[in-house]
């Protein structure tokens, strides 16, 4: 069975450690949504009372079925979309939904959206990253080293010079988070970074996210991938008939009931532990592990403290 790319991501670099241990987190940005609404022109109001918190230096998964509001949220947050009741606060100063407030609001916060070619405007790759740094006013050589310093953060340079719509959807995926990086955000929100994107793809994308995070970027993404989330983020939001559940991820995704109401399947390390505990006996209760080899592990050490027929503790082999 081939590994998916976040699965082998998850398995070098995961932060299982820290899930409930949150007092690292120092010197980042945070964003809040406070009592969030909004209702299209259609009548749908996908968001009714929604609030989350971002915290600076967490990885945060939004999670959420099609069509519950994930999109809409984000562009809330970003501030591309004004909500129609409730507040979005940056370390809690509300945004003031003015040009100039908006304006300081897009250098704090970037949202790349799911469709890359919502966001490519230029010919070239260069030029197209180079876009939103220009629009800050910066100096020509100013905007040269924010293009090359991206480039080389998101492992591009060899498509510096290729015309975007010669790019796969991938590349143009990173293109896309490129141009939002150049600016240089505290905060980038992606919303469905890895659909569409092969295991490969999707590990590229996870490594140049966490190039980004070294480089103090919070980032926030958006997703209806259960596992990626369980493997990845910090805390969670579970966005379900227009309101947010929000916790940290061993938390969340021990709420089976709320996983089902939102329309969502739990993680498969959630399921494999349930139906071990069920085979086996092994009783449940300690934090189930996120990836494969945490798992293999686990089973060692359950097996080899299992009693033996003579009543002594077992060997795994
Ligand atoms: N421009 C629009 N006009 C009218 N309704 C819209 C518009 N954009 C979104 N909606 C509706 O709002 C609801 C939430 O959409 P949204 O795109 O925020 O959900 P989502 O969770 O991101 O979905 P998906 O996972 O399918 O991308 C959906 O019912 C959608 O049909």
């Amino acid at each position: 069975m081939a590994v998916r790319g976040h699965e082998r991501w998850i398995a070098r670099n995961v932060r299982s450690d820290i899930a409930d241990d949150w007092s690292w987190v120092m010197g980042h940005r945070s964003l809040g949504g406070n009592n969030l609404s909004y209702h299209y022109s259609s009548g749908v109001e996908p968001l009714k009372d929604v609030t989350v918190d971002l915290t600076g230096g967490l990885r945060t998964a939004l999670l959420g079925a099609n069509g519950s509001g994930k999109t809409t949220l984000l562009r809330i947050l970003a501030g591309s979309l004004a909500p129609a009741g409730g507040q979005v606060t940056v370390d809690g100063v509300p945004l003031q939904q003015d040009r100039r407030g908006l304006r300081s609001h897009r250098q704090t916060v970037q949202l790349v959206l799911q469709n890359p070619d919502d966001q490519l405007f230029s010919a070239d790759v260069s030029h197209d990253i180079a876009f939103g740094p220009a629009n800050l006013g910066l100096t020509p050589h100013e905007i040269m080293e924010r293009v090359q310093e991206t480039l080389s953060l998101l492992a591009l340079e060899e498509l510096a010079q290729r015309p975007t719509h010669e790019l796969s959807y991938g590349e143009r995926k990173r293109v896309t988070i490129a141009g939002a990086m150049a600016m240089k955000p505290c905060l980038l929100l992606l919303d469905e970074p890895t659909a569409g994107l092969d295991p490969a793809g999707v590990e590229e994308m996870f490594d140049a996210l966490e190039r980004l995070e070294q480089s103090g970027t919070t980032v926030i993404l958006s997703t209806h991938d259960t596992s990626l989330a369980f493997g990845w983020a910090d805390c969670v939001s579970v966005l379900e008939s227009g309101y947010a559940h929000q916790g940290s991820t061993s938390a969340i995704f021990r709420d089976l009931e709320l996983l089902q109401r939102a329309r969502l399947r739990p993680p498969w390390p959630v399921d494999l532990m349930r139906e071990l505990t069920s085979r086996t006996g092994i009783a449940e209760g300690r934090q189930v592990p996120r990836n494969a080899p945490d798992f293999a592990r686990w089973i060692d050490e359950a097996l080899a403290r299992r009693p033996t027929q003579s009543g002594s503790q077992g060997g795994a082999r």
